[in-house]
């Protein structure tokens, strides 16, 4: 535990990211990936089908409001999948030798020779063609990927149905099976959630690359040879595929596809979480230690997505330079009653689910910043106690303010008493663990409503206390290595 009031002697050590714009204008946040010095960056958005309902229900146009308002929209949606058919087999005759007009010379009669060489398995039955498969449908995590806000343009994904056989009704060794469609692979932000509309969860895509089989293609039909009854007894024992009546047909359609009504549900994978009221300084805060240019304004709910930004290793641990780099995560300012979804509510608590490490961003300038920072804490405990226990620093934002030097010690002290002794229980391990259900089920497993009957005082205290102006840079290096050094112990 300490608390931090002296001079920064360190240059700043953090690198960050390149801002990206949405397709909205306006400027969305990112992920970048991990290698030091690659700016290559990934946003991530998302959208809710509760939201396509909600879009509905209060606008007739719910392109205008995804326009208007993505913060509602950018982390749930609900899409639909169809992999494709199987393709047809073939009803065929076999080939009637004696109609065909005999072939002449060498060349011709070896090419007939060889047409007329049926293929066959090892058994010597013969090989038929079949209809092509259907295409499967695949999601999975793409890097590449920010939102999932275009799946409210588009809520359903067909796969292509498989070729079906393409036979003139005469078996012959030139017939091929039907061809085979793609898969059809959809990208979706790392992070994303995959379950079924009725809550069975199918897959945490929390890895770029993870996927998952959400719709497998049909099977393609078989083809029959069709004869008459007479010749029947001996094709049998050439192949089973003979046609005895007019039902055999079915058996050469190709199956259908399967079709899914999915629920997408995107939630940030970050590091490090920054929470405080709206005007705290948290976007400043991310501007001042990463790359991200989040917009930053002087007015409450600037922030209205979550933004991410990449902070680097420390370089004065050598070798291990890397070690302490993270992904910070600014959220959108809570206010009192977020957890049942006041301001921009519930939608952006759910985003802490995965980040090992909290940054309480304070105004320190603020009337009562103590009650302040109490209001957050509540919120948290209310929405999911888990978050209590979570290791966190608090940051007392804005010391650049002559008031505020002042009463960074009483600050101090008072938020030093607004917890116990008590170490972080949570494994979070866990809580970054693959996970998919509710954001409201604790995962320490103790039941929430009687974690919740505990006051915040009953959960352990910060593991540091850092006064800083992130706009003036004022002990912002005192702020990196107290968070960098809280993730190095998570991480052990
Ligand atoms: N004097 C001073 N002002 C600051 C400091 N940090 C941030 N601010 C100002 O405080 C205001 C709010 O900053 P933001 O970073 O947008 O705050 P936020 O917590 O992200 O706000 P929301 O987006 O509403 O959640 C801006 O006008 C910043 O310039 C600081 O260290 N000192």
């Amino acid at each position: 535990m300490a608390s931090l009031f002296s001079t920064p002697t360190s240059t700043s050590t953090s690198y960050l990211f390149r801002k990206k714009s949405s397709l909205y204008g306006t400027v969305f946040p990112l992920r970048c990936d991990r290698k030091p010095g690659n700016l290559r960056s990934t946003g991530y958005f998302e959208i809710s089908c509760r939201l396509s309902t909600r879009a509905k229900e209060s606008s007739p146009s719910p392109a205008l409001n995804l326009n208007k308002e993505p913060h509602k929209y950018f982390d749930q949606v609900v899409i639909t999948v169809r992999s494709g058919d199987g393709g047809h087999g073939a009803v065929l005759n076999m080939p009637n030798q004696k109609a065909t007009k005999p072939p002449q010379g060498k060349v011709e009669k070896e090419k007939a020779r060889r047409r007329g060489l049926l293929k066959r398995d090892f058994g010597g039955s013969l090989i038929l063609p079949t209809g092509g498969h259907g295409g499967d449908v695949v999601i999975y995590a793409d890097e590449e990927e920010d939102t999932l806000l275009e799946f409210h343009k588009k809520g359903r994904y067909n796969a292509k149905r498989g070729g079906n056989v393409a036979a003139m009704g005469v078996l012959t060794s030139q017939l091929r099976d039907g061809v085979a469609a793609p898969t059809l692979r959809i990208p979706v932000p790392v992070g994303t959630v995959v379950k079924r509309k009725r809550g069975t969860l199918l897959r945490d895509l929390a890895q770029p690359g993870d996927e998952i089989l959400v719709a497998r293609g049909g099977q393609g039909g078989i083809s029959l040879v069709e004869m008459p009854e007479r010749s029947k007894k001996k094709l049998m024992a050439l192949t089973t595929n003979v046609m005895r009546d007019d039902s055999d047909k079915v058996l050469s359609l190709g199956q259908p596809g399967e079709e899914f009504t999915l629920e997408l549900i995107l939630r940030v994978v970050a590091d490090v979480g920054l929470v405080g009221l709206p005007n705290a300084g948290k976007s400043t805060l991310l501007a001042a230690t990463t790359l991200a240019k989040p917009d930053i304004a002087d007015y409450p709910f600037t922030t209205l997505m979550p933004n991410l930004g990449r902070l680097n290793g420390d370089p004065s641990l050598g070798a291990q330079m890397y070690t302490s780099e993270a992904t910070l995560a600014d959220l959108p300012g809570l206010i009192e009653g977020a957890h049942l979804g006041k301001g921009l509510g519930r939608n952006f608590l759910r985003h802490l689910r995965r980040t090992r490490l909290l940054v309480h961003v304070v105004d320190a300038a603020a009337e009562d910043p103590v009650n302040d920072y109490r209001t957050v804490k509540e919120e948290l405990r209310m929405y999911n106690p888990d978050y209590l226990d979570r290791p966190y620093i608090v940051v007392l934002n804005k010391i650049d303010i002559p008031k505020v030097s002042e009463r960074l010690p009483s600050l101090t002290e008072e938020i030093m008493r607004l917890g116990s002794d008590r170490p972080s229980t949570l494994d979070t391990a866990q809580t970054l663990s693959t996970e998919g259900g509710n954001a409201d089920v604790p995962s320490s497993g103790v039941p929430s409503r009687d974690r919740k009957e505990k006051g915040i005082e009953d959960y352990p205290r910060p593991i540091a206390i850092v006064g800083v102006s992130v706009l003036k840079g004022i002990r912002t290096n005192e702020m990196l290595k107290e968070i960098r050094a809280a993730l190095r112990m998570c991480r052990d």
